[in-house]
């Protein structure tokens, strides 16, 4: 996975993202949940993010914007995106698993001085629940499929080959 974990489980969600009656749905059920809490703007990180905060900010008739990675490994708003002291900010996106993507955006939302006011995932599968400083709100919440360090990966000792789909 993205994090460097490896699972025996991996969730593909561009087969969701790439169906809109199965996406729209589900980001409307993240932009009802945060109606009312005077978000300005919605945000996500590439890939499937940038799809799914157009989507929310659409519903909630927003502006959207999406923090990319650098080489360094940091994400940040590039193309003009203009992020502006205390605006209120929600970040969406896909699936949820170390939470080293969001923690990104919110890094990359920090350095504009902007508020996040919550967290929109379809799936949360960490392993223990994640705290980042403003709300989680996830449409699904499965039972956590067990995520290994490579070193310690039962998978890979049994010579099963590792398949890595997503994009890092
Ligand atoms: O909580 P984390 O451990 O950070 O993992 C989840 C992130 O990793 C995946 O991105 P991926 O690298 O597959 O990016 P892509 O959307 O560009 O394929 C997924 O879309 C999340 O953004
Ligand atoms: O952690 C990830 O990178 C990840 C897990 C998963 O189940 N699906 C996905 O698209 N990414």
């Amino acid at each position: 996975m993205t994090s460097g974990l490896h699972s025996p489980v991996y969730w593909e969600k561009f087969r969701i993202i790439e169906n809109p009656a199965a996406a729209v749905p589900l980001c409307q059920m993240i932009a009802d949940h945060f109606k009312g809490k005077g978000i300005e703007l919605v945000v996500g990180p590439t890939t499937g993010g940038i799809i799914l905060a157009f989507e929310v900010a659409r519903l909630m008739g927003l502006p959207a914007a999406f923090a990319e990675k650098l080489p360094s490994g940091e994400r940040e708003f590039r193309r003009g995106f203009k992020i502006k002291p205390g605006e209120k900010i929600l970040v969406v996106d896909d699936v949820l698993t170390t939470g080293k993507s969001i923690r990104e955006v919110i890094d990359a939302v920090s350095k504009h001085g902007g508020d996040i006011v919550g967290f929109g995932v379809l799936i949360d599968r960490s392993e223990t629940p994640l705290g980042f400083g403003a709300e989680l709100y996830s449409c699904l919440r499965p039972a956590p499929p067990p995520t290994y360090r490579p070193e310690d990966c039962p998978l890979c000792k049994s010579g099963q080959p590792l398949k890595k789909p997503g994009s890092s």
